[in-house]
């Protein structure tokens, strides 16, 4: 059975000036839901409020209008069952990579036995096991966004929010770390609900059950797309023509008039590779409706 987890109705989020009177608004009639246990990848033009929404859902951005609900309870502030990656891996220099990884746990007062075997653990699955006792400094720029990852996953969060968490990584060490995510996404018994924001048209893809490609600004849902294809998604599944024709897929919404000022009404023409409902919705693959 599908629970819901996350819920945005009429939202309407922006940014006050700091100056008073002046209000950036960042998303507007923005409706979504994110089943548990779904990744969900948000796409959209820059501008769009991609950024906004996460760290309304972190609880960081008040909500302006509309309602925000994870597991039926209106989003209020920040909770330990959410956890935020930037794109910049944010370590503490004075801590090692261990004590880097507790830290989150320290915070709400859960370092128990069983936590902190958990930090071990996620440092094992994350290729890190070796490097625990060195400090920020001495890792690269990909292990220190895994140490990251290890981090946000370590408190266990019901829902993982990640902001363009690879975009400051260099092709070949992005790869890798979205292989990893994927395999320790799959591999946790509890799997997360995980939110991922990207400009990247092919992680997008590789990573999601479902695309949400947002209008330009103010932001709102403009088509959704489901990633039909099944997991592990491996290198084959990189270079297949269904992957392909998703990413062409994703592009032309972005391209599309559509993205910039659609309707509720408005319909798309899906062309060959899928089919797109009146609600904004492609499906490809197998299980085509
Ligand atoms: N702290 C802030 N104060 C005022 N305005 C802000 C603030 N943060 C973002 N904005 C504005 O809110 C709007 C949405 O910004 P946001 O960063 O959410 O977009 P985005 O889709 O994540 O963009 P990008 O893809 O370029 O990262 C923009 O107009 C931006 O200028």
């Amino acid at each position: 059975m599908r629970n819901v987890a996350l819920v945005a109705k009429g939202l309407r989020l922006g940014h006050r000036s700091r100056r008073g009177g002046g209000f950036t608004l960042a998303c507007a009639d923005l409706d979504l839901h994110i089943d548990e246990r779904e990744f969900v990848v948000i796409v959209g033009p820059s501008g769009c409020g991609k950024t906004t929404f996460l760290e309304a859902v972190a609880g960081l951005v008040p909500v302006a209008g509309g309602s925000l609900e994870l597991h039926g309870k209106r989003i209020n502030g920040p909770g330990p069952e959410r956890s935020l990656v930037f794109q910049q891996a944010s370590l503490y220099p004075w801590r090692d990579v261990l004590s880097n990884v507790l830290f989150g746990l320290e915070m709400q007062g859960r370092l128990t036995g069983q936590s902190t075997q958990r930090a071990h653990d996620l440092l094992e699955v994350a290729g890190l096991a070796h490097v625990k006792q060195k400090y920020p400094h001495e890792l690269s720029g990909g292990m220190r966004q895994r140490v990251n990852l290890a981090r946000a996953l370590a408190t266990d969060p019901a829902l993982l929010l990640l902001d363009e968490p690879f975009s400051a990584l260099d092709a070949q060490n992005r790869e890798i770390l979205q292989d990893e995510l994927l395999r320790i996404w799959q591999s946790d018994e509890a799997r997360k609900t995980a939110l991922f924001v990207t400009h990247d048209v092919n992680e997008a893809v590789l990573l999601a059950d479902r695309v949400l490609v947002f209008s330009s600004s103010p932001g709102r849902v403009a088509l959704e797309i489901t990633i039909d294809a099944p997991r592990p998604r491996d290198a084959a599944w990189r270079r297949s023509a269904e992957f392909i024709a998703y990413g062409d897929k994703i592009i032309e919404a972005l391209r599309s008039p559509h993205t910039e000022s659609r309707t509720d009404d408005d319909d798309v023409t899906a062309g060959d590779a899928g089919q797109t409902n009146n609600n904004g919705k492609v499906h490809m693959g197998a299980t085509t409706p």
